[in-house]
């Protein structure tokens, strides 16, 4: 496998006068056609912050993202990065590295070949190119694979060499579109690891995801992103705080979970219910206090439960919380 990147310090490249956000975003909105994708989205991101924008699919964070980054116009809001306003073709598209959801890389060539090609593409040319992909090879843990093409890497490989395309021009916000999608446990554990240091290496990082636990794991604040609305913001403890003392009850089961759960959100102490993909989850103020009610329920609706867990608050429970519905992949 594939081991942890690893950065040093970025911090003494910028300059005295560093402003207090790296990432400005106010009122950002965007439809496609009649269909309202983001809806007055503002957040700020400080030097050394991750900030994970947290969504189910089809909330909006791609579309956020690609404005922050320049590839979108937004129909409304602004977006600055150091200070510099960003619009398609803008100066302020230099200070970003931007990691796209699918893996941008050219499976025939070799890694240095792919990152001597996007160095380019950042106008890095001659002795500072070489070093600079030099550089990113060690980062990424791949200098002894850099003469191999990327056909035959791995896929935790493929996207920390993506995620190193990036780092190249060494920015000042990086920008992760769900960079673990699709990758083997230990590759993700690894590219989590990697973004806590790029972090605490200074950099601003603006991280999306539709895991939890991610955003939990390595993410300073998070901002819950739901049908193109941002309705929560804060680091995990205080959006955990949100949902109080609420547990949250996971019952797989089969047989007709709606009507489960419409049955479970009438007892005593349940405060929310959502079934999907062969699972109830209900929120409530005491999990073991409402398990008997709750088997009694399901045994009174022919449900046949499989398995049962009761959950302390987590981001999920705020999520579900919130919207009223659970955020499942
Ligand atoms: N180019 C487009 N044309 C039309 N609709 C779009 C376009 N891009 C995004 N949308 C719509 O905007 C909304 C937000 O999509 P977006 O891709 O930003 O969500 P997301 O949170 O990134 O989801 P995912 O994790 O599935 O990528 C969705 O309803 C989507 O269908």
């Amino acid at each position: 496998m594939d081991g942890a990147l690893t950065l040093t310090d970025t911090r003494s490249d910028r300059g005295a006068d560093t402003p207090a956000a790296v990432l400005d975003c106010a009122g950002l909105t965007r439809s496609f056609g009649d269909r309202l994708a983001i809806d007055d989205v503002s957040l700020r991101i400080a030097p050394g912050e991750t900030y994970g924008l947290l969504g189910p699919n089809g909330a909006g964070k791609s579309t956020t993202i690609r404005m922050v980054c320049g590839l979108l116009t937004a129909d409304a809001g602004t977006v600055t990065v150091a200070g510099l306003p960003m619009t398609p073709g803008a100066p302020a598209r230099a200070l970003v590295g931007y990691v796209p959801q699918d893996v941008a890389l050219y499976p025939d060539l070799t890694a240095r070949e792919n990152l001597r090609f996007f160095g380019h593409m950042y106008r890095l040319r001659g002795k500072q190119l070489a070093e600079r992909v030099a550089e990113v090879l060690d980062l990424t843990g791949l200098t002894d694979r850099g003469g191999d093409r990327v056909e035959s890497f791995s896929g935790g490989m493929r996207r920390r060499l993506n995620i190193g395309a990036a780092l190249l021009h060494r920015p000042t916000l990086l920008v992760l579109d769900e960079p673990t999608v699709g990758v083997d446990p230990q590759s993700r554990h690894a590219i989590l690891d990697s973004v806590r240091a790029f972090g605490a290496a200074g950099m601003a990082v603006l991280y999306t995801t539709h895991y939890m636990e991610e955003a939990e794991r390595i993410c300073d604040r998070v901002g819950i992103i739901d049908h193109g609305k941002l309705i929560a913001e804060g680091t995990p403890r205080e959006l955990v705080a949100q949902v109080a003392e609420r547990d949250r009850v996971e019952l797989t089961a089969t047989g007709n979970l709606p009507g489960f759960a419409t049955a479970c959100a009438a007892l005593t102490g349940v405060t929310h219910t959502d079934s999907g993909d062969g699972m109830v989850t209900l929120l409530v103020e005491d999990g073991r206090a409402v398990l008997p009610a709750v088997l009694d329920a399901a045994e009174r609706a022919d449900i046949a439960v499989r398995s049962v867990q009761v959950v302390e608050p987590d981001l999920e429970s705020v999520f579900l919380h919130l919207t009223g519905t659970s955020l499942r992949e």
